[in-house]
Formats: structure tokens, sequence, C-alpha cells
């Protein structure tokens, strides 16, 4: 009974998904031209694939309040565009990024209210909002490569470690920077990082010091696939790898992304189940035929959009 009701949550979970999908698709079926963003530039470098970049390297990328209210428009719009197959993630200019905004997003963490209570259940819901910036990059079924170049901060490791694939720069470096501001870190790099690593001893170090750390130690304990000598090289292997994902079925690799996602959360039995129940649909998709008789006939695979 109690996995019955697992699964009928799941099903729910991924028919409302689907509900959100289609509302989503309905306000941003207008091409680029929906995805005009003030501290995003959002482009099309390759076919199926989506670079959304962070713009605004005269503040190093540091995420301001639009930053955070627009990648969640971003990402449900992505989620929902039936031709987009997978996404990278970079920064503009000097560094990905220097976490959050230190003037304007720090400001608006200090709330009105007459006494301690009335103002933690006004901060509460913003920092739930927060959280939703990079959360909606996991709730994307559409996989996500991080492109690191140069410094990744705070707030960027909280980005990251919600992305799919992370690569970076020789030169990279990461810092969990938050205990230095007198936070825990609450928007995604204390649930997803140890798990991303597999280290939590590693994790919690990183965490309680916010030692900086270069690109060699994060390819050693798993938070980066690849290092690139420099930032051309970085988005050239960030989208060549993203092509190669696009060129899959995207029923498949879509399924992949959510079974991982679920996977990670829950027992194997449970995730065995959840795909199961997925697979029972997506296994009559036309995918299926398309991919096995593409193999057979050596040629490539044309998959229909979604
Ligand atoms: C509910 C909240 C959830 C989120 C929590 C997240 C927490 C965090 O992210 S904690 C980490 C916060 N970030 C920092 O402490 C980094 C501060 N910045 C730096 O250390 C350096 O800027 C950096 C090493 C990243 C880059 O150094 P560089 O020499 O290349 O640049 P600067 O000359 O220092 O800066 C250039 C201009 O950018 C502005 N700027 C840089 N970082 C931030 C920031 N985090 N917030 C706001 N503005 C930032 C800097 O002021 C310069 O602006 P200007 O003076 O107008 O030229």
């Amino acid at each position: 009974m109690a996995t019955l009701g697992k699964l009928l949550g799941a099903t729910r979970h991924v028919v409302g998904a689907a509900i959100r999908v289609s509302q989503v698709r309905a306000t941003f079926q207008r091409g680029m031209s929906g995805y005009q963003f003030e501290s995003l530039a959002v482009t099309r470098p390759r076919e199926h694939v989506m670079q959304v970049e962070m713009n605004r390297p005269e503040k190093r990328n540091a995420m301001n309040q639009a930053f955070w209210r627009e990648m969640v428009e971003c990402f449900q719009a992505i989620a929902a565009e039936p031709d987009i197959r997978a996404v990278v993630v970079s920064g503009a200019g000097k560094i990905f990024t220097a976490g959050l905004d230190l003037g304007d997003t720090m400001s608006s963490l200090f709330v009105e209210g007459a006494d301690i209570a009335r103002k933690a259940i006004r901060l509460g819901p913003k920092i739930r909002q927060y959280q939703e910036t990079f959360s909606v990059i996991e709730k994307c079924p559409k996989p996500v490569i991080a492109a690191v170049h140069s410094a990744c901060v705070g707030g960027g490791v909280d980005l990251i470690t919600a992305c799919d694939i992370r690569l970076c720069t020789q030169d990279a470096w990461f810092q969990i920077k938050e205990v230095d501001i007198g936070l825990a870190a609450d928007v995604g790099t204390l649930q997803r990082l140890p798990k991303v690593i597999g280290n939590d001893s590693l994790a919690r170090e990183l965490a309680f010091t916010s030692r900086r750390f270069e690109a060699e130690e994060a390819k050693q304990m798993g938070l980066v696939s690849r290092i690139y000598p420099d930032r051309e090289a970085l988005l050239e292997g960030a989208l060549e790898l993203a092509s190669t994902i696009a060129s899959k079925s995207p029923i498949a690799v879509q399924g992949t992304k959510v079974s991982m996602v679920y996977s990670r959360d829950h027992p194997v039995q449970e995730g065995l189940d959840h795909v199961a129940l997925w697979n029972s649909t997506m296994l009559q998709s036309e995918d299926v035929v398309e991919a096995v008789q593409a193999g057979m006939q050596k040629r490539k695979p044309e998959f229909s959009k979604l």
C-alpha cells in the first residue's frame, strides 16, 4: 500500500509537472523573443541546444533580484520548449559568478515586521523563492551542463550542484563562501554537494571553512568531470557535449534525467518502481523504433519535436 501511495504520488508529480509545463508553454511560445532578460543572455548556439549566460560581467555576475526571478522564468520556459534538448549555463566576462549580490539581494533579506515571528513569516517564503531559482534547473527534464571559468563563489556552487554535469577551466576555483558572510548556505549546496561528490566529510570541511579549492581538486572529488585549458575551449566542449546529448532520443534522455534525480533521493526499489511506471508509457514511444532502426541501418536517427 505504501509503495502504491508513493507511486501515485510520483505520478501526480509527473502529471502536475506536465500541466505546469503546458501553462508555461502557452506563455513562452514566442520563440527567442520570449527570452529577453535583464540578468541573463539566452541564445541557441547549436541545434536543439540553449545557452543561458549570466550576464552582469561588470558586477562579476553577482546574483541580484532580477537574476533570482529570471532564472525561474527562463528554465520553466526551456522545460516547455519542444525543440530544446540540452542546456549550457555559463558566465559572461572575467568570472563565472561572485554569488549573492551583497547589495541588492542582501538588502532584500532584511524584512519589515513588528516582531521576530512576523519577520520570520515574511523571510521564509523569500528564502524558498531563492531556493527555487536553482531547484528549477533540477526540475527541468533537459540535461543542464554548467561551464565554469575562473571564480565560482557562494551561490555559484549552489547553482552548479543543481546542474547535471559540471565542466571547468584550468584556472577555475570554487568557494562555499556563505559562512564568511554569516550564513548557513540555504539554496542547495548543503543538500546536493555531498551527493554530487559522494564524500560527506569533505563537503562538511569545505562548507565549515569556506576553503577555496581549485579545478584539479574539484575534478578529483567528482564535482567536475572535465577540465579545459581556457574559456573558449570550455564553451566549445560544453556545447559539443550538449549537441551529443541532443542527438539522442529526447524521450530517452529526459526519462533518464527524471529517473536519476528521483533515484538519488529514494531507495533502490522505489527508484525501480518509478522507472517501471515511467517506462510503461515511454517504451511505447516512436523513438524506440527509430533508434533501433537507425542503429541497424547505420544512419543518424531523427527524433521528432516533443
Ligand atoms: C537567501 C540567500 C541565498 C543565497 C546565498 C548566497 C550566498 C553567497 O553567495 S556568499 C558569497 C558572496 N560573494 C562574495 O563574497 C564575493 C565577493 N566578491 C569578490 O570576492 C570578488 O569580487 C571576486 C573575487 C569574486 C572577483 O574579484 P575581481 O577583482 O575580479 O572583481 P572586483 O573588483 O572585486 O568586483 C568588480 C565589481 O563587481 C562587484 N561585485 C563583486 N562581487 C559582488 C557581489 N557578490 N555582490 C555585489 N557586487 C559584487 C564589485 O563591487 C565591483 O563593482 P564596482 O565597484 O561597481 O566596479
